[in-house]
């Protein structure tokens, strides 16, 4: 069974435009949770233009399922990390400038770097993935590093997807989740995954565990209600 977890970035988008509270993002995470989604996600980043510091404090009196957090782990989210400790920290090359995600991580160039912040993290008793391409190299490089799992950047796969060339998309995908298993790593995915392009993902990828979805998620929710999307996304997922 593949989890669901939602990434709610947007819905801090959608407040802070107005400066107010609405919608509420802590109750928006509590009925996101009641709809059934398996897992929460956030991405504070540095200008904290959507998720602030203070959600990601507030949002562990709220979150009763997965709590996943991801981000750059300069030392000011390494520190946010251990002092909300979520059920899983999911490190992401960010640039600082970067409109989103738009990389995975070298994991043999930061090997001794992402090392050390995944052994902290992991003695704090938190989950640790790492955000990484659909590369085999990159895959043998994060389980050198020790990490509990990874989650492949699925950019590439919903493009080619959107052409028309899902067999193309998904064949590294697969070539990457077959030596992580081997190695004893857990897969996640995310980024870009949509009610289009979820199940033939899923049913390609051995043993996936998790996916992160956001950015579809919601604009899908304008449309059919979050309550539904939640729904359809689950019953392909099963
Ligand atoms: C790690 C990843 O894939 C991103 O999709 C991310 O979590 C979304 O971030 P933004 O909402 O800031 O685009
Ligand atoms: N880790 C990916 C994530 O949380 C959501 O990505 P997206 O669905 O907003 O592209």
């Amino acid at each position: 069974m593949t989890h669901l977890s939602v990434n709610i970035n947007k819905i801090a988008t959608l407040r802070n435009a107005r400066g107010g509270n609405v919608p509420n993002l802590l109750k928006v995470a509590a009925d996101i949770e009641r709809f059934g989604a398996e897992g929460i996600t956030i991405h504070p980043r540095p200008d904290e233009r959507h998720i602030r510091y203070q959600d990601a404090r507030d949002l562990t009196k709220v979150v009763t399922t997965e709590y996943n957090i991801e981000g750059n782990p300069n030392p000011k989210f390494i520190d946010l990390v251990l002092e909300t400790k979520p059920t899983q920290v999911t490190l992401v090359p960010d640039a600082i400038d970067a409109i989103t995600s738009n990389a995975g991580w070298d994991t043999i160039a930061h090997k001794d770097f992402l090392k050390d912040v995944i052994k902290t993290f992991k003695e704090n008793g938190i989950r640790t993935s790492i955000f990484v391409d659909a590369n085999t190299k990159m895959v043998e490089g994060a389980s050198e590093i020790g990490t509990d799992r990874i989650e492949l950047y699925t950019e590439s796969y919903a493009k080619a997807f959107d052409e028309n060339k899902k067999e193309e998309g998904i064949s590294p995908f697969i070539r990457a989740a077959i030596v992580a298993n081997s190695l004893g790593l857990g897969i996640n995915a995310g980024h870009d995954l949509s009610l289009d392009n979820i199940k033939y993902f899923k049913d390609s990828i051995p043993h996936l565990l998790e996916v992160s979805i956001g950015h579809a998620l919601i604009c899908e929710s304008l449309y059919f209600g979050l309550d539904n999307v939640i729904n359809m996304y689950l019953n392909k997922l099963k």
